[in-house]
């Protein structure tokens, strides 16, 4: 009996330990890495109240159209009805309430400039703090490193940073038409490039055929230098990877989750190593990876949800589920509406390059059009 797909996530979350091995690195080879630790702000930015334009700043005193100017050193504070000349980012002297942009100044002379009536007090000045307050938190642990974070860090003068150390995945193709060169490895090479883009490292990819001694032998290989094992294959009744499985000889955590595709999916643990068990039919093997082993690798990772985040989409053309268990629909999405792949049996190998994401659902016979589903992209946020 299959147990849920909420159950597999939540075995996943209470089985598995998550990696937790920092390292420090420096901020740009930490791009795209998972924090270990929260970061805060060492002091504010601005450091000052600045000037957004080239123009002057003037003490505002009422009725008042001219204002003289005063040159530097300013002082202590700049009296009502003076001016004084500024650049895009200058600090602000004390006293100074608007700012007026060159462009809109009536008459320019060296010592005096003449403006209109209306003026609007704090224009164009950005505030001490208003950017970045002291203390702030800039990146939460567990949040990964974009460039956009970046830009706050660097802001701080951070240059190191303290990530989790990436898992190393290594991934086992158990198939002796794999051996014999008969079919070429795609499913290693399609999941290899997802982990990598997931920001996992390759540990080992090997081939091995489809019997018991040989699979036990690859993956005692493996482990050592492995945080977590990827097989693929031979997950059918009676195949070799499922024998192991039913017999415990590999002891599983779960087998059988009620998912469409990749119903026969496994996790297990080897000298306390994940191992998680996909099929080998293309899809059901690539599907079957974004619903468990994108979890699976969130956590390693230390990422606060197992599940990346969701978009609800339109579907726009009627289509039938498989049966009631949790169907991962590969398609395509605009960010607002849902197409499904035409054809995404399990055995199909070159559908999901079409596709930039899948919808999951649930108990349903059918999704109809105009119907409001759950579509999660590859990348997210989608990248072009
Ligand atoms: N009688 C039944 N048959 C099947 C059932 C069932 O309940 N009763 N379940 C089906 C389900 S569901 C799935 S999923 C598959 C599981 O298949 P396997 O994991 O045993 O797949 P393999 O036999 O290893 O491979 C099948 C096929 O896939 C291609 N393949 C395999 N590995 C690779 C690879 N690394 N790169 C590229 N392509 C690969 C290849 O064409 C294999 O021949 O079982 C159903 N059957
Ligand atoms: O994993 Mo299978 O894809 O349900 O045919």
């Amino acid at each position: 009996m299959p147990i849920s797909y909420q159950e597999a996530l939540q075995i996943i979350q209470t089985s598995i330990k998550p990696l937790h091995v920092k390292q420090t690195l420096p901020l740009l080879n930490a791009l795209h890495r998972v924090a270990s630790q929260d970061i805060y702000a060492k002091f504010a930015l601005p450091k000052y109240p600045m000037s957004l334009k080239e123009g002057y700043g003037i003490a505002f005193k009422a009725l008042t159209t001219h204002y003289p100017l005063l040159q530097a050193p300013y002082p202590s504070s700049i009296p009502l009805g003076y001016g004084v000349k500024l650049s895009t980012g200058s600090p602000i002297p004390e006293g100074i309430n608007a700012i007026i942009p060159e462009e809109e100044v009536l008459v320019e002379r060296e010592n005096e400039i003449q403006i209109s009536l209306h003026v609007t007090l704090f224009a164009h000045i950005k505030k001490e703090g208003e950017d970045i307050t002291q203390g702030e938190v800039l990146l939460k642990k567990g949040e990964r490193l974009s460039a956009q974070k970046i830009t706050a860090l660097a802001s701080q003068c951070i240059r190191n940073i303290h990530v989790f150390k990436k898992p190393t995945i290594s991934l086992l193709s158990i198939g002796t038409p794999l051996v014999k060169k008969e079919i070429c490895n795609s499913n290693a090479m399609s999941l290899a490039a997802r982990i990598l883009e997931l920001g996992g490292k390759i540990g080992d990819i090997h081939l091995c055929d489809e019997n018991e001694d040989a699979i036990l032998k690859a993956m005692d290989t493996l482990v050592p230098t492995s945080d977590a094992i990827i097989t693929t294959g031979a997950l059918s009744r009676n195949d070799s990877m499922c024998s192991l499985l039913e017999k415990k000889t590999l002891f599983p955590l779960f087998h059988h989750v009620s998912i469409t595709p990749a119903r026969p999916s496994a996790l297990s643990l080897l000298n306390e190593k994940p191992i998680l068990h996909l099929p080998g039919l293309p899809l059901s093997c690539t599907l079957g990876f974004e619903m468990l082993g994108v979890p699976l690798l969130r956590h390693l990772q230390s990422h606060p949800s197992l599940l990346p985040s969701f978009i609800s989409c339109i579907n726009q053309k009627r289509v039938t589920c498989k049966d009631a268990s949790m169907n991962a629909i590969p398609g395509y999405s605009d960010g607002n509406h849902f197409v499904s792949a035409p054809h995404y049996e399990a055995g199909r190998l070159n559908i999901l390059s079409q596709c930039n994401g899948y919808a999951l659902v649930e108990q349903k016979t059918s999704i109809e059009e105009g119907e409001e589903i759950p579509f999660f992209f590859f990348t997210y946020p989608p990248v072009s």
